[in-house]
């Protein structure tokens, strides 16, 4: 195979720009659904421009057989929008009651769901059983490579179940009580249970009770034994098993609550449940230090076999802000929860912590996902809010790894449409950002550990560099472990990440990297053999084409070639 770079041959151009409109609406009056969390004066209905994408592909790799493995979605994205245009941005998706049937998740993967969330917060083990089972049957069905990812409950303080209630309104001035005690459904009218045995001693009378971060409040009015009576003060919706938060003079309140464990014994079984399942992510929520996170993955390095499951620390506490960087490198990745972030600090010091989080895990090798309400609205309404499309672009343009639906793809009305929404709104961002040239460069310090990796990284930031220089198709990178992927996603290059790897759990969680996209190939020590293999093989999919320029790099002989697709 030719290593020199034969410039006669120019780079293809790129193809077909995707096709980008949110529907701009006229004010009509308000719906008459019932209104949850932000209003607004003008809301209309119209619906959004159907998915972009072709059909999947009947030979998604689906097949033992089958020679490369490429998730059936991305290979119609990229026979559509042409591989220079793929998205780069990942999406996670929370499952929950309204997506949890085989069609409702088929519908999400041919919708661009890389990773599926499920929150042990909320549904019983059988229903995550079914839930993780329905992923892998439909990838291996459909060819799709959707990954798998667990988050635990953790030791917050939340409220009960409402006794079966979807939802209770809280009215402002009205009395609620919140109580430890047991009771039997229904329960007494206006009356919250509460999971934390300590609630009822460590609230004050004067204490500002934060339901779910600040969707609703309550002031502490009077104590009672296990009841702690309170004074709605700003109203709304109190939903099951929402998380509360207690501040006194301004500040939340840590008491005997900042003892509890990062890992309950409750998360120790779930993660056990997870580990036998097979997920491909454990999120761990309220991380504190770095010590739980390098527990965990001891404890999972004793049971699975080559450390199938990597480690995603939650940053959404205040302890997990002060240890931030230790407990980023100990994790396989972090999450900027913002849900819970902004009942720990206030609300305006929500968007710095964002922005530097997501810029020290590009530092530090990680990926990273932004979280929490990025189209909340789109639980009730069709269509986002300019801010919530401005907030989603925010996150693309600082080159998070991935974003995620919550309550949007769990429980709203529109889950489809909230993921048209992330996947339009990427695509249309990305592209902006490369053809602006806005991405500022940014410094990567030397993270590698020893001399081999050294020379991994140093081969991956000139790759990456030479890439945009001379305009690549594509860059190309066989790994065994799915490092030297990571190193090259790091480096947000402007062209599409290829990364083959021939084992199928890495490849899944390569889904979660920034520009990656993963297959499963097998491949020899023989690069040359390798790479016709792979052009062939990608030439017969229609997924390359002759005089392509493509660099490709391999961590085994940690080797680096430019040449033309024969
Ligand atoms: N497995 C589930 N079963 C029932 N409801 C769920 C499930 N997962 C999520 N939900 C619903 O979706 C909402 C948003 O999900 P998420 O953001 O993950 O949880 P939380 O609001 O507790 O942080 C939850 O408040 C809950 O109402
Ligand atoms: C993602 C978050 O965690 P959870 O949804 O589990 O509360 C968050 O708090 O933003
Ligand atoms: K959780
Ligand atoms: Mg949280």
């Amino acid at each position: 195979m030719a290593q020199a770079l034969r410039l006669l041959c120019p780079p293809t151009t790129n193809p077909a720009i995707p096709k980008f409109s949110l529907p701009a609406h006229p004010g009509r009056p308000l719906p008459s659904l019932p209104r949850r969390r932000c209003p607004r004066a003008l809301r209309a209905s119209a619906s959004l421009p159907p998915p972009d994408l072709g059909l999947i592909s009947s030979d998604g790799g689906a097949g033992a057989g089958a020679a490369i493995d490429v998730d059936a979605v991305t290979e119609a994205e990229m026979k559509e929008n042409g591989f220079r245009s793929t998205r780069r941005t990942k999406l996670v998706c929370t499952i929950g009651p309204a997506t949890c049937s085989a069609e409702q998740l088929e519908a999400l993967a041919v919708g661009g769901m890389n990773v599926a969330r499920v929150n042990m917060c909320h549904g019983s083990r059988e229903w995550h059983r079914q839930v993780i089972r329905q992923v892998r049957r439909l990838n291996e069905e459909k060819g799709f490579a959707v990954a798998v990812m667990m988050d635990t409950e953790g030791s917050e303080i939340h409220m009960g179940d409402l006794g079966g209630a979807a939802s209770a309104k809280a009215e402002d001035g009205e009395i609620w009580t919140f109580s430890v005690r047991a009771f039997n459904s229904p329960l007494p009218e206006r009356t919250i249970n509460v999971n934390y045995d300590g609630f009822a001693e460590d609230v004050k009378v004067g204490d500002e009770l934060l339901v779910d971060g600040g969707m609703v409040r309550f002031e502490v009015i009077e104590k009672i034994g296990p009841d702690v009576k309170c004074r709605c003060s700003d109203p709304g919706l109190l939903l099951p098993r929402a998380n509360l938060s207690f501040w006194r003079n301004g500040r939340l309140v840590q008491e005997r609550n900042a003892m509890l464990p990062t890992i309950s014994s409750k998360d120790w079984l779930d993660i056990d449940f997870g580990i036998s399942e097979g997920v491909d992510f454990i999120a761990v929520s309220f991380v504190k230090s770095a010590e739980v996170i390098n527990h965990l993955k001891s404890y999972i390095a004793a049971r699975c076999r080559d450390n199938e499951i990597a480690v995603i620390a939650k940053i959404e506490s205040i302890d997990s802000l002060k240890n931030l960087e230790d407990i980023i490198l100990a994790s396989d990745g972090a999450m900027v929860a913002r849900g819970d972030m902004g009942a720990q600090i206030p609300l305006e010091e929500v968007p710095s912590a964002q922005q530097k989080i997501v810029k020290l895990c590009r530092q530090l090798n990680k990926p990273v996902i932004v979280a929490s309400q990025l189209l909340e609205s789109m639980i009730e309404y069709p269509t986002p809010t300019r801010a919530e499309v401005a907030d989603v672009s925010e996150a693309v343009k600082q080159r998070a790894d991935a974003v995620m639906l919550s309550g949007e793809s769990a429980m709203g009305q529109y889950p489809e449409k909230a993921l048209t929404v992330l996947r339009s709104v990427s695509l249309r961002i990305e592209r902006w950002w490369r053809e602006e040239k806005h991405h500022e460069a940014m410094e990567l310090p030397d993270i590698a550990s020893s001399f081999s990796d050294k020379i991994s990284e140093e081969i991956c930031n000139s790759a990456a560099k030479m890439a945009n220089n001379l305009g690549v198709d594509a860059l190309f990178v066989f790994t065994t472990t799915g490092h030297m992927a990571s190193l090259l996603s790091r480096c947000r290059p402007d062209c599409p990440v290829f990364a083959f790897t021939s084992s199928t759990s890495v490849r899944r969680r390569l889904n979660l990297l920034w520009g990656l996209i993963p297959f499963r190939l097998s491949f020899s020590g023989d690069m040359e053999s390798n790479l016709n293999r792979t052009f062939s093989l990608l030439k017969a999919r229609g997924m390359i084409q002759s005089g392509d320029l493509v660099i490709a790099l391999s961590d085994t002989l940690q080797s680096i070639q430019v040449m033309n697709v024969p």
